[in-house]
């Protein structure tokens, strides 16, 4: 993230108030309307209210009352009673309704502005996680909650200016008084609201984290771990711990917020007994009749309890505006890829790939990974590329899938730089097995189907893609079949609860199976111009390795196909080898031209890994090319780590 997008909160609250009034207006503007009608009454009712009353009061003090005007201004007060209850009630819907409208639409743009990004950068940034969480928040009640502060303001003006004018025309001083009150009122909410928001921003990271500890005391693939390590205690005290520091830091900040609120509750009630004490004295010398008592009475209070009504509202929208900052800032956040001003088409691909020069880094401040990598993997042709951990292997296949853009050099397809062609058009060329795959808490059929989203109702696409990657018969095992829920988390179905409380769950797949799911779902693309296996086999067994490979290995045949693995078993067939090492090429050839220098470190890992499998490793020392257990069913397991 830039430094022009993560600017610290302080923006007007203008802006988030047009941007949340906008919101609102896309989500439901009959609502707002509404909402602006019930305001105006709610707020010109009660002064009307006064004055009828002081009207009515002075009539029934007259020496000679009329009867037929007081029975019309009961009737004006009675249906005003009725029109503020009716706009109450009212706007009990209209804000019910127009909560949920804007908290949908709101959250709407919030998720597919994270969408938008195409490359995984901006999610690998903790400021930015700090940001969405806070976004998230003020999605579902801060637009809301500024136009309820729109609309208070509103209606809260109105019965301050009717109630002001009466007070001026009745004792101007005590006006003066209650407005010059309000001021140091209006200053300590807002203060009080901008230090809200800093804490929400300051607290964000520990909140995060408070939210990751819980997430692994509940989680169920951490559930061993936690268990076995007896991680609960730990991991339940830092939980704690960074709850109890957020919880000190507001503790702190309330103490301060009832501080202002005694001061200013004693505040006003100095001033309502002051006017009280005048009103009186002036009504006892004929001053001012009783309805002007009256009237004032009411309108001294109805004017400080505006006042605070107003000053609060705007305090609490202006912290809604300080958090909804975040929310702006994320919606409005730039692709973390730059897309290309004159976009170009890509054309299926006809002649290779090629990386030029390409130097990567993932920050700034980290250590270069690719150092002027040069690779070309020609149309039709296997490359497999192969390693030590940490070498660069899965960054190189995420350049070629453009989730990050190269510092420097250049990625071309067919000549073309893929920075210059729209990124989904690229992806929609390639297919792709990760080594960090997904297990969707989804049905079988849609963890395939999840592989291409245009086929993923069609069954017969979907059976051929788990045939391929050997899954088909243990789909079809399963209590559903394709239909099956592959989850211990999610109810399989709407069943009753059992005796016990319980209802039934779906069902959850071995390492293994879920690993071929995943390659199934790869398959899904098959056709595509690109097919990348990263470490698509490590989970799988070794006949069923050894199968799946041979099956890939018919599937890549004339299709052009990167395979990053560790088991030289798997590469050895591929037309060309690549060994990438401090972040560059090292050796490159098929494996008989690999193998047949000793030296050579793929020689060396082919070496190392082939006397993991001999009875005698001493004996077969110095044998580069021996056979191979995997090709008698048996793979020799990972060299990772050298
Ligand atoms: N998202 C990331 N952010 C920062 N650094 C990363 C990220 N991903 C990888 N790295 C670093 O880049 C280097 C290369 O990682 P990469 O995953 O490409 O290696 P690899 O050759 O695929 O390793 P392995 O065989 O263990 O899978 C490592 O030093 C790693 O720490």
């Amino acid at each position: 993230m830039t430094r022009d997008d993560v600017t610290e909160p302080g923006v007007s609250v203008v802006r988030g108030m047009k941007a949340a009034y906008a919101l609102a207006w896309q989500a439901c503007p009959g609502m707002l309307l509404l909402q602006l009608v019930t305001a105006v009454i709610g707020g010109m009712a009660p002064v009307a209210t006064a004055w009828l009353t002081k009207i009515a009061l002075d009539e029934i003090t007259a020496p000679a009352p009329r009867a037929g005007a007081l029975v019309w201004m009961a009737a004006g007060i009675g249906v005003l009673g009725i029109a503020m209850a009716a706009a109450s009630a009212i706007t009990n819907y209209a804000q019910g309704r127009a909560r949920r409208a804007i908290g949908l639409h709101s959250q709407d743009r919030l998720f597919d502005a994270v969408n938008r990004m195409s490359g995984l950068a901006r999610l690998e940034e903790p400021r930015f996680h700090d940001r969405l969480r806070l976004a998230q928040q003020s999605a579902e009640h801060a637009p809301d909650q500024l136009v309820q502060m729109g609309l208070s303001t509103l209606q809260g003006t109105l019965g301050i200016a009717g109630f002001l004018g009466t007070l001026v025309a009745i004792n101007p001083v005590m006006t003066g008084v209650a407005l010059a009150a309000a001021a140091p009122a209006m200053i300590a909410h807002l203060t009080l609201g901008r230090r809200r928001a800093g804490l929400m921003w300051r607290t964000s990271p520990g909140m995060r984290r408070k939210i990751f500890y819980q997430m692994l005391l509940t989680d169920l693939q951490a559930a061993k771990e936690v268990r076995l390590f007896g991680l609960g205690s730990f991991l339940h005290g830092r939980m704690l711990t960074e709850l109890r520091a957020a919880n000190s830091a507001e503790d702190r900040l309330e103490r301060g917020v009832v501080r202002v609120q005694v001061f200013l509750a004693v505040l006003g009630a100095l001033l309502s007994a002051a006017g009280l004490l005048w009103a009186v004295h002036a009504a006892a010398t004929r001053t001012i009749s009783v309805g002007d008592v009256s009237v004032f009475i009411a309108s001294l209070a109805g004017l400080q309890s505006g006042l605070s009504v107003l000053v609060q509202g705007i305090a609490m929208g202006h912290q809604s505006a300080l958090v909804f900052h975040h929310y702006l800032t994320v919606v409005g956040v730039r692709d973390d890829l730059a897309a290309p001003s004159q976009p170009r088409e890509l054309a299926p691909l006809a002649g290779s790939i090629e990386l030029r020069d390409v130097w990567f880094r993932y920050g700034e401040d980290s250590p270069w990974v690719l150092r002027g990598l040069n690779l070309t993997i020609p149309y039709g042709t296997s490359l497999a590329v192969v390693g030590l951990n940490g070498a660069g292997k899965s960054t190189l296949v995420k350049l070629l899938c453009r989730f990050y853009d190269p510092q420097r050099g250049s990625v071309l397809w067919d000549g073309v730089d893929i920075r210059d062609v729209p990124v989904a058009q690229l992806r929609q060329r390639i297919g792709a097995v990760f080594q960090d795959y997904m297990d969707y808490d989804l049905t079988a059929a849609e963890n395939i189907g999840l592989g291409d989203l245009e086929a993923i109702d069609d069954p017969d696409r979907i059976l051929a893609a788990a045939d391929r990657a050997g899954v088909h018969e243990t789909v079809e095992r399963l209590p559903n079949g394709y239909q099956t829920l592959l989850s211990r988390v999610f109810h399989a179905g709407e069943e009753e609860d059992d005796e016990e409380g319980a209802r039934t769950s779906g069902v959850h797949l071995s390492g293994g199976q879920w690993q071929r799911l995943a390659l199934a779902r790869g398959l899904m693309r098959q056709g595509r111009d690109l097919m990348i296996l990263d470490e698509p086999s490590s989970g799988l067994d070794a006949v069923a390795e050894a199968a799946v490979h041979d099956r890939l290995r018919e599937l890549r045949a004339g299709s052009t196909s990167v395979l990053v693995s560790h088991r030289l078993s798997a590469v050895r067939r591929a037309d060309r080898i690549v060994v990438v090492q401090d972040g560059q090429i090292l050796e490159s050839g098929d494996h008989a031209s690999l193998t047949a220098s000793p030296d050579s470190v793929y020689a060396r890992l082919f070496r190392t890994q082939a006397e993991g499998y001999q009875e005698d490793p001493a004996s077969s020392a110095g044998n580069v090319v021996g056979p191979l257990p995997g090709e008698s069913g048996a793979v020799p397991t990972s060299v990772a780590g050298g």
